[in-house]
């Protein structure tokens, strides 16, 4: 379960308060698919990232009684002149897994071949979003971050791995997807909610938060 309870989030932009949320209050229950639909700089990004643990609210609290996930994407735990599998190794150590099977879980799935054992600064971008999102895959938690939706690699033998896997994995987790576009959700979630001018607005499909995304376009 992971609650927000009275949260408050803005950010000084040098004339304004930009609000992220005000005062927000809902619970991400148990194997929830949900998929937050929110414009561009609405705050997609700050939600999720608060949902990691990445950053804090201004006020109120945020409670987790689950593992979560940092975003899909997410390279911050990642050191860049460190090859991938001292990164995974060690990343897989600190989660208390196996890093034998961690890092060979990787390497299957990656498929990048030396450049496993090479810097992490020398890989291309689709190197890097395949690693990120294979780490991630190679762990199980009760509850996944998706900043934007999937990431879809030009290696259609890695995306046909890593999709037959991510199915498998949410379909016994919690997801939390957000973007700005319902059909990057509609493949994944099972209900839906609106971020708009500070508060979440929560429906049990997404047809019923599209109807009040588009209505507020
Ligand atoms: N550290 C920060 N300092 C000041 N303003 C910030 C900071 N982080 C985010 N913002 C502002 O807060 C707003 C929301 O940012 P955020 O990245 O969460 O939105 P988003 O919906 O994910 O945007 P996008 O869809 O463009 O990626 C934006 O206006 C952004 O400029």
């Amino acid at each position: 379960m992971l609650t927000f309870e009275n949260v408050s989030k803005s950010y000084w932009t040098g004339t304004q308060h930009k609000v992220i949320l005000a005062n927000a209050s809902f619970t991400v229950s148990p194997g929830m698919r949900l998929g937050v639909l929110a414009r561009n700089g609405t705050g997609k990004t700050t939600v999720i990232n608060m949902m990691a643990g990445l950053e804090k609210p201004d006020n109120g609290k945020i409670h987790r009684s689950c593992s979560v996930s940092f975003p899909l994407g997410f390279m911050g735990g990642l050191v860049t002149k460190h090859t991938a599998t001292e990164n995974i190794r060690y990343i897989a150590t600190l989660y208390s897994l196996e890093p034998d099977y961690v890092e060979a879980f990787c390497r299957w799935m990656c498929d990048i071949g030396e450049y496993f054992d090479m810097p992490i600064g020398t890989y291309s971008a689709g190197m890097r979003s395949r690693l990120a999102l294979s780490l991630m895959l190679a762990m199980n938690f009760d509850l996944y971050l998706v900043d934007e939706g999937m990431p879809s690699t030009t290696d259609t033998a890695f995306n046909k791995r890593a999709g037959l896997v991510m199915q498998e994995r949410f379909a016994q987790s919690g997801l939390v997807i957000v973007s700005h576009q319902a059909e990057i959700l509609q493949q994944f979630c099972s209900s839906a909610a609106v971020l708009r001018d500070g508060k979440m607005y929560f429906f049990d499909t997404l047809e019923q938060a599209k109807e009040l995304y588009d209505y507020a376009s």
